[in-house]
């Protein structure tokens, strides 16, 4: 699998949304786009009208990542209006394999998320319900916060798992994502890096893009 750079929107000037997009569409796959209730997490950021707007204001395909209670029932919207892929946290949902296949049903990818301190092994059964499994290198909630580097030991577990189940599912990283951060992530078998304030609080956000492309691509060595 390509390796693949999805910029989070949460370290953008949300003022400027369309120009922020606009900063990084040359470069990056994805856009993604941090849904916070202020609940589940406690920190509260956008919801449906604002990914309604981004997705008239870029061609770019949007990764929502819904940090939201009751998932099960506002995650079918955002596949419904457009967005490319949908990821919904798995402490969260209350019927996960109902909610990844009505999101898959809407035309959307389908993601599940697990925090630092959840393990993998019991979604195992279900990696073939999913188009991405999405392991949190930070408590989620905000950006700018440092990669946890016990989380590594995961990633690794969950490339095993998914090379044996279910090749073609994305195993996404997100939190702390960095040029100090990325190649230890992309060694232990992440494919779709997440990246806030490494991408937005640089000069060139668009170049960040490239060089974090530039060193997972090596570190995962033609993976
Ligand atoms: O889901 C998130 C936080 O809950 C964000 O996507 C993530 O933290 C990105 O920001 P940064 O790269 O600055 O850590
Ligand atoms: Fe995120």
């Amino acid at each position: 699998m390509a390796i693949q750079i999805s910029p989070s929107i949460l370290s953008a000037d949300f003022a400027h949304l369309a120009d922020e997009a606009a900063a990084v569409s040359p470069s990056a796959d994805w856009l993604h786009v941090d849904v916070m209730d202020g609940h589940f997490v406690p920190n509260l950021t956008l919801g449906l009208p604002v990914v309604e707007s981004l997705l008239k204001a870029t061609d770019t395909p949007l990764d929502c990542h819904l940090m939201i209670e009751d998932p099960d029932r506002w995650a079918p919207a955002y596949a419904e209006a457009g967005a490319g892929s949908v990821t919904v946290h798995a402490r969260a949902a209350s019927a996960p394999v109902r909610t990844l296949r009505e999101i898959r049903r809407l035309g959307a990818r389908a993601g599940l998320a697990l925090n630092p301190a959840e393990p993998v092994e019991p979604y195992a059964d279900i990696v073939g319900e999913m188009d991405m499994l999405l392991l949190m290198t930070v408590e989620p909630g905000f950006g700018g916060q440092s990669f946890l580097d016990v989380v590594l030991p995961k990633i690794r577990r969950a490339r095993e798992i998914l090379d044996t189940r279910e090749a073609s599912v994305w195993l996404q990283v997100d939190g702390g994502v960095s040029a100090e951060t990325i190649e230890r992530a992309a060694e232990a078998g992440a494919d779709v890096f997440v990246a806030g304030s490494a991408v937005y609080g640089a000069q060139d956000p668009a170049k960040a893009v490239e060089s974090l492309r530039a060193l997972a691509v090596e570190a995962a060595g033609g993976r």
